[in-house]
């Protein structure tokens, strides 16, 4: 998956002259797109139209998940799309074969010859809080190049800011302190999905991946334990219905020795020293009494596992009973490795309640803590999975639990809540002329006007509202009374003295133009500037239920402006 189209040695700190590399996934190319973006880009240069100066806005109306924000992600995508967009011959071929044989050769001389060297992109920068209606990207150039990439933009934002925003959500419910690993490779809708999946969930706040090649990839931390299906590989000597079936059982484990941590002395018998302990604490003070016999094939693959990461340890306990047996066999193995100068990681619970098996497990590691006298091993980590999701991280935190890492896959990746953000590319502006496009629904009327926006900050350093203006009307300043009104509702509208004014729209992609580019910045950068900003938010937009809208605004003159081009664009209709 390290892909390089067009690719060329990449930088971190970006200059407008430095090449940047290609798209992560291969397909992104200038084909990945909708075939109406040819139609059109061919209707264009059939009517001279081509080259006309156009400006959209990328943005979506509302936020997904019944929440009052989104996180932006898939910009950074994006930029290294048009940097390297350039059709081939290959491609041009085929289009011209999918494209009616009455199209003129021009048009494919013409599109040979185009690349994003006439676009400008300015951009929120990726990982910040953003809300609808304001624009996620500005983007301006030759109006048929400009629809080109539409497609391959809607794409690669709409599911990487709605899975961002999913996993801050998820880290919301779930807490600062908890370590949260996504774990839905499997589950993804494909390849795709699965690596974008491991990207943007890191960026919403995720600790770490379970999925390889996003680590690689992206540099985000990897993290895993084991599956059901290691435990189960071991069997035990037994007899059942006269069948014998003679297999591994914990003493026939055939390298038994394990080093000391420090190297000064071998174990000869880790084995048995396992099996020392297990009686031990089947027997000691507080633990007598709540188990009996562990599954032994349980305990010989705990043991075996322990053996191959003696400084990793980690157990899934729920195959056979969590409490009879997966958790005492856990403590045997950690408190022999213990002996050894080891220190056990904890436990994984993939099943049942977890809420009480964490709370029981707890109170298993207290226990041995007490009994055997080993400072910590109540601290012992513990990781629960299983179809988790924000309800029943919830539902865990409103009924007690132990919890210290979960492990979230299928409802994360899959976006089960709310499949797509309708992020969408509207017309603004083409030739210096204001565009509008009308609906009889209000919250699709588009903001017409190529704009600026911004963010501003109350006294208490929460943001207040975002405002867009024309482009270039002053910007608002800090200590200076605004107007700030509701684009479309005539009687919303406040005055804000902003502390702080943020300008939202950066210059990412300057095309040949000559202004300074923005640095895309690395994945960690975008991670903190994510979470910083959501920590910002005021408390009552970011609670799960009812949460209050965070205002988006116009300036005055704007406002005037979309309704004078509104009465100007709409007929007026006549009643018989
Ligand atoms: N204390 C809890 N409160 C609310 N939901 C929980 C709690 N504990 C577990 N869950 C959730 O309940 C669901 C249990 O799912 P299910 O009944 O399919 O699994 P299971 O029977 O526990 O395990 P499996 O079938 O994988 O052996 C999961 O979605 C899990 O996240
Ligand atoms: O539950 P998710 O949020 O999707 O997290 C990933 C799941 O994948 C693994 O098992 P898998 O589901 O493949 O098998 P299992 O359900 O039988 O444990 C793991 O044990 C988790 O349960
Ligand atoms: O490492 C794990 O425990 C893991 C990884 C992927 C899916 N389920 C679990
Ligand atoms: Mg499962």
């Amino acid at each position: 998956m390290e892909a390089k189209r067009n690719g060329a040695a990449t930088g971190d700190r970006a200059s407008p002259g430095r090449a940047i590399d290609g798209p992560t996934n291969p397909m992104v190319t200038p084909l990945l797109t909708d075939l109406y973006q040819f139609t059109m880009a061919y209707a264009y240069w059939k009517a001279g139209k081509h080259n006309e100066r156009s400006v959209f806005d990328l943005y979506f109306r509302k936020n997904p998940f019944g929440g009052e924000y989104t996180v932006f992600a898939g910009l950074e995508e994006c930029i290294k799309f048009i940097a390297n967009f350039k059709l081939t011959n290959d491609e041009i071929s085929f289009i011209r074969d999918s494209l009616p044989s009455s199209c003129e050769d021009g048009f494919f001389d013409y599109l040979r010859g185009i690349d994003c060297s006439d676009v400008e992109v300015y951009a929120i920068s990726e990982g910040s809080v953003v809300f609808p209606k304001v624009p996620l990207l500005r983007v301006e150039g030759p109006i048929a190049v400009v629809q080109l990439v539409e497609t391959p933009f809607l794409t690669l934002i709409n599911y990487a800011s709605l899975v961002a925003t999913n996993a801050a959500r998820h880290r919301f419910v779930a807490g600062k302190s908890k370590m949260l690993l996504e774990f839905g490779l499997r589950r993804a809708q494909g390849p795709d999905g699965g690596i974008g999946a491991s990207k943007y969930c890191y960026i919403g706040g995720f600790d770490a991946t379970s999925n390889v090649a996003a680590g690689r990839l992206f540099g985000i931390p990897l993290r895993g334990t084991h599956s059901h299906a290691f435990v189960s590989s071991f069997m035990v000597d037994h007899v059942w219905s006269n069948l014998s079936i003679n297999l591994q059982s914990p003493d026939e484990i055939v390298e038994k020795s394990l080093q000391s941590s420090d190297g000064s002395y071998t174990c000869e018998d880790f084995v048995s020293l396992v099996q020392t302990w297990l009686n031990k604490i089947q027997w000691s003070d507080s633990l007598r009494g709540i188990f009996g016999e562990t599954n032994q094939s349980e305990l010989a693959a705990f043991t075996s596992y322990a053996m191959a990461f003696p400084n990793n340890f980690l157990a899934l306990v729920d195959t056979y009973d969590v409490v009879r047996s997966g958790v005492p066999n856990f403590c045997a193995v950690a408190l022999a490795l213990n002996d050894l100068g080891y220190k056990a990681g904890g436990i994984r619970l993939d099943s049942g309640d977890l809420a009480y098996l964490s709370c029981e497990a707890r109170k298993f590691f207290r226990a041995v803590e007490k009994d055997c006298r080993v400072p910590g091993f109540e601290k012992m980590s513990i990781t629960a999975s299983n179809d988790l999701n924000e309800e029943t991280l919830d539902a865990l935190n409103k009924q007690g639990h132990e919890v210290d890492a979960y492990g979230i896959g299928t409802y994360l990746v899959t976006c089960y809540a709310q499949p797509a953000l309708g992020c969408v590319f509207k017309l603004v502006e083409i030739n210096n002329q204001p565009r509008i496009k009308l609906s009889e629904d209000v919250s699709k009327v588009s903001i017409p006007c190529k704009k600026r926006s911004y963010r501003l900050y109350g006294k208490e350093g929460y943001p207040l509202v975002d405002i867009m203006t024309g482009e270039n009307e002053p910007p608002p300043k800090v200590g200076e009374r605004i107007l700030c009104r509701h684009p479309f509702n005539e009687s919303k509208r406040a005055y804000v003295v902003p502390q702080q004014v943020e300008e939202l729209l950066k210059c990412y992609w300057p095309g040949s133009s000559g202004k300074p580019r923005e640095e895309l910045p690395a994945l960690k950068d975008i991670r903190e500037r994510c979470i910083k900003q959501l920590e910002r938010m005021r408390p009552d937009h970011m609670r799960r239920l009812n949460p209050t809208p965070y205002k988006v605004s116009v300036s005055a003159k704007l406002y005037d402006f979309i309704h004078f081009l509104w009465l100007n664009e709409a007929p007026v209709g006549e009643l018989q």
